[in-house]
């Protein structure tokens, strides 16, 4: 199922992206003057094989969440058992992530990846193990994209992953599991309607190998793609940085290698958000990324699928080091910088009105000619 995915991915399509630079120099407005929103009208014209591209309006924030072994070697101050109690905060509407989806209008589906510890709420809905047709009734294709009703999507791979530091995070089964499961959570929100997705995180401790990831594929120094996370103090932050050197020191990952690489040194989120982003890709949908999580799993997409950059959209710079690193690596520039550190998919949901403001333009605004505006 991977190997299909991937082999669906294309690249842009360049009739689109002429005929949409085409337009934009007809539209009553000085030419470039829409300056980043352009370019990505343009790449979202490619993505979608016509121009205008359809207004990305029905968003899915999919929020994956694992837990790491590598908590025990004290890279994060806060408990492991966050992780769960956010996810029955996401549930309950609680978190910032809910307040910015709901400001935007999109949907909010969580997806138990791999957390360890008991998720204090009921009424999980479990994917599909065949990866064929939703188990939701055409009735319940409709809630999913509910912005008033966030939604728990049980697909455990593990109960966490194993610490880095001593043994491989996951075998390459589960890592190819998360990816699938990621696939599939964005099967499942494109045929329910969504326009573009948009990606979120939630474990403890996942800034940790999502340095190590960025460091394995950019060639990076660890001290270079690691940051402070939730706010590591001096001494954390210099065993975060020994961590991730020790881990790609014991694994030596494969850049070319992404599976191997996300098994070694990845985590059970950042593998769901490669399969998220490389699922929307081959459906030819345009994926918002969020902070260094997601470009952590979108260098890990790209290893798998250069073409899949195509549908990537940079929603903002996180302030993580190693977001700048995987961005830079991914040549994608960031929508917005505001210097947000917190994940979840805040900054992609920010970053929304942006791109449907550059799609809007295309469908919306008057030509000199139509307009009785005359051009210099
Ligand atoms: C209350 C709370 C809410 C969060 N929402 C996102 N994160 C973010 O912080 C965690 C990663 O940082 P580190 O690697 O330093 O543990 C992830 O769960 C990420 O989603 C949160 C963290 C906390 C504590
Ligand atoms: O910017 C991010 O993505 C981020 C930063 C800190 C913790 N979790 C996520």
């Amino acid at each position: 199922m991977l190997e299909s995915t991937i082999a669906a991915i294309r690249p842009l399509d360049d009739a689109a992206m002429a005929a949409a630079r085409e337009l934009h120099g007809r539209l009553t407005k000085p030419a470039g003057s829409l300056g980043a929103l352009e370019e990505l009208s343009v790449r979202l014209a490619g993505l979608a094989g016509a121009c205008p591209p359809p207004l990305p309006e029905r968003a899915a924030v999919a929020i994956f969440a694992g837990d790491h072994g590598v908590h025990a070697q004290g890279v994060s101050p806060w408990p492991q058992e966050v992780t769960a109690q956010m996810i029955a905060n996401f549930l309950a509407g609680g978190a910032v992530v809910n307040a910015f989806a709901r400001q935007a209008g999109a949907a909010v589906t969580v997806v138990d990846v791999g957390v360890a510890t008991p998720i204090p709420t009921a009424g999980t809905e479990p994917l599909d193990p065949a990866g064929g047709a939703s188990v939701l009734d055409p009735a319940g294709s409709a809630r999913l994209l509910d912005p008033a009703v966030p939604r728990l999507v049980d697909a455990n791979v593990r109960p966490g992953t194993a610490d880095l530091t001593v043994t491989a995070a996951l075998t390459r089964d589960e890592a190819r599991a998360a990816v699938e499961t990621g696939v599939r959570v964005a099967d499942e929100l494109i045929d329910a309607g969504a326009g573009i997705l948009l990606t979120g995180d939630m474990g403890i401790g996942n800034t940790t190998p999502a340095a190590a990831l960025i460091a394995a594929f950019t060639g990076a120094d660890p001290a270079a793609a690691t940051g402070r996370g939730t706010g590591v103090d001096d001494a954390t932050y210099q065993r975060k940085v020994d961590v991730v050197r020790a881990a790609l020191e014991r694994h030596r990952p494969d850049p070319t290698d992404p599976l191997g690489v996300l098994a070694t040194v990845g985590g059970l989120e950042h593998a769901a958000l490669a399969g998220l982003i490389l699922g929307a890709a081959a459906r030819r949908v345009p994926v918002l990324l969020d902070g260094v999580i997601a470009g952590s799993a979108a260098l890990a997409a790209a290893a798998f699928a250069p073409d899949a950059v195509g549908a990537m959209v940079a929603g903002h710079r996180s302030a993580e080091p190693g977001a700048t690193l995987a961005l830079r690596k991914l040549a994608l520039d960031a929508l917005i910088d505001l210097g947000l550190r917190l994940g979840e998919g805040t900054g992609a949901l920010l970053a929304l009105p942006v791109v449907t403001g550059a799609v809007r333009v295309l469908h919306e605004v008057a030509t000199f000619d139509s307009a009785g505006v005359a051009e210099k």
